[in-house]
């Protein structure tokens, strides 16, 4: 049970805010997000929420991360950050949307409700670390978070501006420290020196080509990627650009990971030549896409499921020179959005196993722990690879018989340096990719030549009542509104190498269509009458 003090407490500063009449708020896929001005509550309650899963983790750290990533300037959001820096345990999902949605009045009532309900042990201690994008509100939204954490008597850290996969990596490192599973030091810094250390090992012997121009989506990206170059003591060409976060509009307008990917196109302020190499981070740099002009000026993406190609090839040809191919299971976890010609590739070249997932970052990442080498990106470049204990011990215990197995196994370990294995990080990630293509001798022109995308369009329909819309199969298919996924299928059968899915947004209020064919003009018009069958079905379910 919650102390008095500490109910009075929450009831006190919770006086301090109003719920915005008539919303219902809902932990989804990232977290809690909306106009900022509707957050005050939700974050007061998260915070809320921080202390007692900390304390229900016997004082393990948590963390939690103010940011809307490439959503608009006024938006914001605020996502809570697990023991090993993964996403937020599903079941509290659900005691963060209770938790949300109770009255201010009874808020303390409810937190001990929870605490009944949980069964946290209340005298355990409780340690919280956060963090926040550069969005105007967040000054405001971290200023409630505070008092959330003042009242219920948490111990924590303000880690000011970071992003998303920072404080992750803050998070694991924070409860590693002392462990066999040491992750690294528990600072900015610290993250800083473990990108460059390993990045210097596996850049041992190799030179990356041409430049790299960077847009930073005008968010908390741009800056870290600063501080990041500056550190970098291996010689690479690194133009940044979109990065003003003075000027509070600028973020993500016209720029940054999620535009390049839905408009394919570079952002109208890159002044790259034709085949110069560009990379796109999001808001707060936990995606990234490449992409490059060819030499007929035409825009060629180089998005999460190349990433996920690159990085599965590379590591699959290491553990083959390192002799350890035979006891590394390598797989791959993509969603429903992956380019069907992604997939092809994966399967009949690099003859990998593939898991296809729900939409999300946290069921790619759950996938890909079943394998010993788990590489999982959603298309729109938020992914990573992650190492089982099996991987990391066949890498640090085999003896080297040859300098080349020798080289293959130091590039292995440091790769698992390298890479963020918490989360999704486009800064670890662009690293990785430059890496990559620095051994391989590749310009992107190579790496595009791998497979040749299926053109595909994603379009956005807004319905009635999106939840009406009820997906299975890894999201591919529809088993209501009754008779729609007939009808899908029966479009998509008209069409060269057609494959089409439509499913609710976890994030926006609207279904999402995703179509790809043979031929742009195929996969455009797919789109299209697929679209028109969910608005449909969209308005006759609102009738039934
Ligand atoms: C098609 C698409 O890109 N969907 C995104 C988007 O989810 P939706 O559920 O589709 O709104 O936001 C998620 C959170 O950032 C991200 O994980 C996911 O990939
Ligand atoms: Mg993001």
């Amino acid at each position: 049970m919650a102390s008095p003090a500490v109910k009075k407490a929450i009831s006190e500063a919770a006086l301090q805010y109003q719920k915005p009449e008539g919303k219902v708020f809902e932990y989804g896929t990232a977290g809690f997000r909306m106009k900022a001005d509707l957050l005050n509550t939700v974050v007061f309650a998260v915070g809320l929420l921080a202390g007692l899963r900390s304390k229900k983790l016997s004082g393990q750290w948590i963390g939690v991360m103010v940011t809307a990533s490439h959503n608009p300037a006024e938006d914001n959001g605020v996502k809570l950050v697990d023991p090993m820096g993964e996403m937020l345990e599903a079941e509290w999902e659900t005691y963060a949307t209770k938790l949300a949605n109770a009255p201010l009045d009874k808020i303390a009532d409810v937190y001990d409700e929870l605490v009944k309900e949980i069964d946290v042990k209340m005298t355990n201690p409780a340690r919280v670390v956060f963090a926040r994008d550069t969005r105007a509100s967040g000054s405001r939204l971290v200023g409630v978070l505070n008092a959330a954490l003042t009242a219920t008597e948490v111990e924590f850290i303000d880690f000011k501006y970071m992003t998303t996969p920072q404080l992750h990596y803050v998070v694991r490192c924070k409860n590693t420290l002392g462990t066999q599973y040491e992750y690294g030091e528990p600072s900015e810094l610290g993250y800083y020196q473990k990108l460059v250390d390993s990045f210097k090992k596996v850049m041992r012997g190799v030179k990356v080509q041409g430049s790299l121009t960077v847009d930073c989506a005008n968010g908390v990206g741009g800056p870290k990627l600063r501080e990041l170059v500056k550190l970098l003591d291996t010689p690479i060409d690194i133009k940044v650009i979109n990065d003003d976060v003075i000027n509070p509009d600028s973020l993500n307008f016209e720029c940054g990971a999620d535009y390049v990917k839905t408009k394919q196109r570079a952002p109208p302020s890159s002044k790259a030549g034709p085949l110069d190499r560009c990379a796109s981070l999001d808001g707060d740099a936990d995606r990234l896409v490449y992409y490059f002009s060819d030499e007929s000026n035409v825009f060629r993406l180089l998005d999460g499921d190349r990433i996920a190609t690159l990085a599965a090839s590379f590591i699959g040809d290491l553990a083959r020179s390192a002799g350890i191919a035979s006891k590394l299971k390598i797989g791959v976890v993509q969603t429903a959005y992956a380019n069907g010609a992604s997939t092809d590739y994966i399967e009949k070249v690099l003859k990998l196993p593939i898991i296809c997932t729900n939409t999300g970052v946290k069921h790619l990442h759950h996938a890909a722990l079943r394998f010993d080498v788990g590489v999982y990106f959603e298309a729109n470049g938020h992914g990573t690879v992650t190492f089982s204990e099996n991987a990391l011990k066949a890498i640090k215990n085999t003896e080297p018989q040859s300098p080349a197995q020798q080289r293959a196994l130091e590039c292995l370990q440091a790769l698992t340096d390298l890479i963020n294995q918490a989360v999704g990080d486009a800064l670890s990630d662009m690293l990785l990719v430059e890496a990559i293509l620095a051994h391989k001798g590749w310009t992107p022109k190579e790496w595009l030549g791998t497979y040749t995308d299926l053109p595909s369009r994603l379009v956005r329909v807004e319905v009635n009542d999106r939840s009406i819309f009820k997906a299975y199969d890894a999201e591919r298919k529809l088993e209501s509104p009754a008779g729609l996924q007939g009808q899908i299928e029966s479009l998509q059968s008209r069409y060269h190498k057609g494959r089409s899915f439509a499913r609710a947004s976890g994030t926006e209020d609207a279904v999402r269509v995703y179509a790809e064919a043979a031929s742009r003009s195929e996969a455009d018009d797919l789109a299209t009458r697929v679209a028109n069958a969910v608005r449909e079905a969209g308005t006759d379910g609102q009738q039934a």
